[in-house]
């Protein structure tokens, strides 16, 4: 059984997380300052008032159902080839573009091509299915953690950026609703920030928003050990921070997470050294 408090290697706790499996959970409010409040009476709700809670089923399908409606805005936002405008094109990295547009009101999305020298197959092991083990190869990432499997294509996670050097926007943690799609030569992986009363920001953390976003991995026509890998990036970093910079922060950051991928494919591929 789990303890009424999960605390992980990050500092976060997860006071809640039995309540996400539609058990009740009997985790203790904590006092945050020493004022103690008197507890005002409540009044009973009427019965007719009082909503019945979701049932795990209908919980669960509206998470399949917000991470296929994440998964369709992002590749509607994709489909859209009018208004990208070019931010980087890395020649010296193989290729890698990044086109930014600004969508209605005044975010910037954007968007990351590059060709990757693994499969389909690979790249959705890693990218998905491993998606708990992205902080032993992104030092970009401290943390991705599986709260909830809501089917062999959904998920609920809650990740940790790391507060690196390199990242101008300091720590973030998001919760997400991730969703993937594997096709015959192609896998789709979409994903939407989610509330849970379960999990709301803690003191300390910036709770960022990223979706709706997808990933698309596609294998080459010609050769199908390679694949174009194509991300949308929509993120709200939210806190109070200078557009400009956050604009900077955004294609580096997807910079990077190619980077520390391709070096991670480039270590799975290397023959063991033989003595
Ligand atoms: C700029 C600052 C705030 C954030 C920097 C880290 C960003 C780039 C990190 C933090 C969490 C990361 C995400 C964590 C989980 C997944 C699900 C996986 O199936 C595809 C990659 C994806 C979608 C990661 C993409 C990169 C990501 C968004």
């Amino acid at each position: 059984m789990l303890p009424a408090v999960v605390k992980l290697c990050c500092g976060i706790s997860y006071p809640h997380l039995r309540s996400m499996t539609g058990k009740q959970d009997d985790a203790q409010p904590v006092a945050l300052n020493h004022t103690v409040k008197k507890k005002k009476k409540k009044k009973k709700p009427k019965q007719r008032d009082m909503k019945p809670s979701p049932t795990k089923d209908q919980l669960f399908s509206s998470y399949v159902q917000q991470g296929q409606d994440a998964m369709q805005k992002a590749l509607d936002m994709l489909s859209k080839t009018e208004g990208w405008k070019t931010e980087i094109t890395e020649v010296i990295f193989n290729g890698v573009e990044i086109c930014s547009k600004v969508m209605a009101g005044t975010r910037k999305v954007f968007r990351l091509q590059v060709v990757l020298d693994a499969d389909v197959d690979e790249l959705y092991d890693i990218l998905f299915v491993r998606v708990e083990e992205m902080h032993q190869w992104n030092p970009s990432i401290q943390q991705v953690k599986i709260l909830q499997r809501v089917g062999p294509e959904t998920i609920i996670t809650h990740e940790v950026s790391a507060g690196t050097a390199g990242n101008l926007i300091g720590q973030r943690d998001f919760l997400s609703v991730r969703h993937s799609c594997r096709q015959r030569s192609c896998a789709y992986l979409g994903g939407a920030a989610i509330q849970l009363e379960s999990l709301p920001p803690q003191t300390g953390f910036v709770r960022a928003e990223d979706g709706p976003t997808c990933i698309i991995i596609e294998a080459l026509d010609e050769d199908s050990s390679r694949s174009r890998f194509t991300w949308l990036l929509n993120m709200d970093v939210k806190g109070w921070l200078p557009t400009s910079l956050v604009n900077q922060a955004l294609p580096r950051a997807q910079l990077d997470f190619t980077r520390h991928l391709r070096r991670r494919l480039e270590t799975l591929h290397r023959p063991p050294v033989s003595a």
